[in-house]
């Protein structure tokens, strides 16, 4: 028989339907941040909605980060790690446990949480079929108080000089799912620590993404008062930088979704990944969630 509860699943099943069209057979970039992990159950919602994308005809991709992970792992070992502009100043002892963590421990378990919901999986990093190679990189910081630019050297931590698809088509075109730690070779040989924001903004723009969704810990980009900025141009978000309104974490986050619209990414969402299935929610149904930068 059926009841309401039956005929509204049908319902928002039914809804996704021209949203799978809009999608199918598009790349689908999902940079997974490391606070919107952690959550067993949140975990296997994430691991779900990819291989459901996978199953409709989408060809996710996925990028992740874990920096609180690598924080607890440096806790851990007593290396004391500080952040400039958003970034981690990594030191050669930092940069070990920075690859440990994220091509060794975590990449692993996404790629088991996907397998585990019948998706079809494959860790891997920068080096990987010089998937991506990194170069230095410096920042120039400004004190808020004496307006004083500084040039910080950040250590062994780097920006994608070259990103190089090839292997990520392979694995595309054999339905399997790419699963990528932003860690990635120099040319001297080191290996640099890549902002996991950062590496997927490089990635989308290689593969010419569809979308770009950054899932973090918060609803989106908040304004002072902290309500939600459902669409922010990028004339806007520049000011907010500017400003201090946008800081910390979401700097990068931020300044990748501007420059990966440059490179050609139609549409760019930074949404909350501790809602359960927010993937799905935003691509599929039409109340997506988050921040949408635009042009
Ligand atoms: N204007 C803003 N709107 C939302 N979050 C902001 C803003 N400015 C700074 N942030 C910070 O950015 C964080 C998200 O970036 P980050 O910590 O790097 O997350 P992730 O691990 O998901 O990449 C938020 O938790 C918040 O503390
Ligand atoms: C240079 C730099 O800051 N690298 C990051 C890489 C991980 C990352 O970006 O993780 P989230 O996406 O969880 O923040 C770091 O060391 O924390």
């Amino acid at each position: 028989m059926t009841t309401p509860e039956t005929a509204s699943r049908a319902h928002i099943i039914a809804q996704a339907l021209p949203y799978m069209q809009r999608y199918d057979d598009k790349t689908v970039v999902v940079k997974y941040g490391g606070h919107a992990m952690g959550d067993a159950d949140l975990g296997q919602a994430f691991a779900r909605d990819i291989t459901l994308l996978r199953q409709s005809g989408v060809h996710p991709v996925v990028v992740h980060g874990g920096g609180p992970q690598i924080g607890k792992m440096l806790q851990r070992l007593n290396i004391v790690s500080e952040f400039k502009g958003g970034l981690r100043v990594t030191d050669k002892a930092t940069v070990e446990v920075v690859e440990m963590v994220l091509a060794g421990s975590i990449n692993k378990e996404i790629v088991q949480l996907i397998n585990a919901e019948g998706g079809r999986a494959v860790g891997l990093c920068g080096k990987d079929g010089n998937l991506i190679t990194a170069r230095k990189l410096t920042r120039t910081l400004v004190d808020p108080d004496s307006n004083i630019e500084s040039v910080v050297d950040l250590g062994f931590v780097g920006e994608p000089a070259t990103v190089d698809p090839t292997v990520l088509k392979l694995v595309l075109k054999e339905d399997i799912i790419p699963v990528v730690a932003p860690v990635a070779p120099g040319e001297d040989g080191e290996t640099y620590n890549i902002n996991a924001d950062t590496c997927a903004g490089a990635i989308a723009g290689s593969l010419g993404a569809k979308r770009l969704l950054f899932l973090t810990d918060v609803p989106g980009v908040l304004d002072k008062e902290g309500n939600l900025i459902k669409q922010l141009t990028v004339a806007r978000a520049r000011e907010l930088m500017a400003d201090g309104t946008i800081s910390g974490g979401m700097i990068p986050k931020v300044e990748t979704c501007i420059e990966a619209l440059d490179r050609g990414v139609e549409g760019v969402v930074i949404l909350n990944g501790k809602v359960p299935h927010a993937v799905l929610l935003e691509l599929f149904t039409d109340g997506g969630a988050g921040t949408l930068i635009r042009p």
